[in-house]
């Protein structure tokens, strides 16, 4: 780990694995990746901190759900040319591009050969309990590699198989229980041949090795050692990168306030 120019200062608490294959969650048929503690907890609410503070017009309002998306909505699945606030830059993309796939000893990382080397793009949602978000795809914007920090709580995000006549199967193929502070790295078919939802109800249940595909990598598997989680407020940011860039939106971008 310490010998990566992208390494951004790590605290000592935070201990990253060396590489992804070593956290790689065994069982889905394509590659997905989770760690536990992958920000600290001074991290985690200096970001909440960050995301309360914006301005109340960077929210979406869905009917239950609210987002926020930086530094830009896209347009046409384009992304108009803009950084991210530091606050999302920092500590995450210097840690995600510290993190190599193998222990090859060139082994590249997860947004290596992505379009622009790293994610361009995050959207922030926040869960109350008892809401989630559809079994949906994420559409063609998107190289498909996913990042997902979980802050505040944990609940189960559920990977869905179409059937063979195209109509979803209701249950779930594979559950993935995300923790505070965790990364999971979702990639290719998992990501644009499946889709991912998470339910709307107020408890997580059944939660066991044999159910939840990461349940080896859990932080903190007793916890859910009696097959529950209650849900409490959730928030998750979501790392992309956008694979069309409009230029256009840097020009405009001198015009605006940051
Ligand atoms: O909150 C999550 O973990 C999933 C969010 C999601 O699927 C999306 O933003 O497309
Ligand atoms: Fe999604």
């Amino acid at each position: 780990m310490a010998n990566n120019k992208f390494m951004g200062p790590t605290p000592s608490l935070i201990k990253l694995p060396d590489a992804l294959d070593d956290i790689r969650l065994t069982g889905l048929p394509q590659a997905a990746y989770y760690i536990s503690d992958f920000i600290s907890q001074e991290e985690e609410q200096a970001i909440l901190d960050k995301i309360a503070s914006a301005p109340k017009p960077r929210w979406k309002q869905l009917s239950h759900r609210r987002l926020q998306t930086w530094p830009s909505d896209l347009v046409n699945n384009k992304l108009l040319d803009a950084p991210l606030p530091t606050w999302l830059n920092d500590p995450i993309i210097p840690r995600l591009k510290s993190i190599r796939l193998s222990h090859e000893p060139d082994s590249s990382d997860i947004f290596s050969d992505s379009p622009h080397q790293k994610p361009n793009h995050v959207l922030i949602n926040e869960y109350l309990p008892g809401i989630g978000i559809m079994p949906h795809k994420d559409g063609a914007a998107y190289y498909p590699v996913v990042c997902t920090v979980s802050l505040g709580a944990s609940l189960c995000l559920n990977i869905y198989k179409s059937k063979d006549d195209g109509a979803l199967d209701p249950n779930p193929a594979w559950r993935i229980l995300q923790e505070p502070r965790s990364l999971l790295v979702t990639t290719s078919a998992l990501y644009t041949d499946f889709l991912h939802g998470i339910e709307d109800i107020t408890e997580d249940v059944e939660l066991s090795k044999n159910t939840i595909a990461n349940w080896e990598l859990l932080r903190s598997p007793e916890e859910f050692a009696n097959g529950s989680n209650v849900r409490q407020t959730r928030t998750s940011l979501t790392y992309r990168d956008v694979m069309k860039v409009s230029k256009l939106g840097g020009k405009l971008g001198l015009l605006q306030k940051r």
